[in-house]
């Protein structure tokens, strides 16, 4: 694959986002969005499954500040591999506004993790989707996790709900917060209450250091964009699944936008009415407080809570 031809059928990114009808609270964290490169400055990694078209930092931060939002945690794409420097720079630019989460291999010296740190990263992101990653040994990242829970740093998991029977003894052993992306792909044809979103509440209820972003309603839903039978909000298949995890975990979800939105086919979703989905997942001010502010403000700046 070049180094700059963008995979065919990829959508970028919507370039002229709505401003959302729903007030954000004061301090909002967008807690899910990447950078791509620019390539040109930041080249993609050799290994990656896709290549996106570019998603500079300051097009993140113009879109944060359109939206309302106070402060951005920037996860490591995995079009970027362990090679955090667009991450990196994006954090350390942000004049304090963006924390980050990485993707570390096991050869990390000390010194490197200490230089993440200080450049505002306090998480890795072990990927179990098949599709974006190469397989990494589950006793690396247990190794990693064991080193980077000493700083203080927590582990984001992304994996597809069919898998977490397979990968439960792995994240359950884990020995930090885990903090899991887009509520681990429900399929929501299956319904909020089958027993593949049952296993995924009991994994949270069991587990106390168990996180969720309740994110990425484009992704998960099959309805779409669309408001449908008179309802007002798109994605309305998503709402009670994200809905039930606000409601029984509100001290441990978080939300983000996914800009730049990677691997999207069929449609690219404004990201003004993402923000318009809040309230139906979020419906109390007291939810939406926590969701918005109170959580990601506790994980990533401890410092200031
Ligand atoms: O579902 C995805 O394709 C996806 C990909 C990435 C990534 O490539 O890092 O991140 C996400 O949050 C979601």
């Amino acid at each position: 694959m070049s180094q700059f031809e963008k995979t065919p059928g990829w959508l970028d990114w919507y370039a002229n986002p709505s401003k959302p009808q729903f007030k954000l609270p004061a301090g909002a964290v967008d807690a899910h969005c990447h950078v791509f490169g620019p390539g040109n400055e930041f080249p993609f990694a050799p290994e990656r499954k896709y290549t996106p078209c570019d998603a500079s930092k300051a097009q993140l931060y113009a879109l944060r500040d359109h939206l309302g939002f106070a402060r951005n945690v920037v996860v490591q794409a995995t079009c970027h591999g362990a090679d955090n420097r667009a991450m990196v720079d994006a954090c350390k630019s942000s004049g304090g506004k963006a924390r980050g989460v990485a993707t570390v291999r096991r050869s990390i010296s000390d010194a490197e993790l200490q230089e993440l740190h200080d450049a505002g990263v306090r998480g890795v992101r072990f990927n179990f989707v098949k599709r974006l990653v190469d397989f990494t040994p589950k006793d690396e990242l247990m190794e990693i996790a064991g080193r980077i829970a000493k700083l203080g740093w927590h582990v984001v998991i992304y994996f597809e709900a069919v898998d977490l029977p397979e990968l439960w003894d792995f994240f359950t052993a884990l020995p930090t917060t885990v903090v899991v992306d887009h509520m681990g792909r429900p399929d929501v044809t299956k319904g909020v209450d089958s027993e593949e979103f049952a296993l995924f509440l009991k994994f949270m209820r069991e587990h106390q250091n168990v996180w969720s972003k309740v994110s990425c309603p484009e992704r998960l839903s099959v309805t779409g964009p669309k408001a449908l039978n008179g309802e007002q909000n798109a994605y309305q298949d998503v709402v009670p699944f994200a809905r039930r995890v606000v409601e029984e975990f509100p001290d441990r979800v978080l939300w983000g936008t996914d800009w730049p939105h990677p691997n999207l086919k069929d449609h690219m979703p404004d990201d003004g009415l993402l923000v318009d989905f809040i309230p139906h997942i979020a419906p109390t001010a007291e939810l939406q407080q926590k969701l918005l502010v109170d959580n990601p403000m506790r994980l990533y700046w401890p410092e200031e809570v």
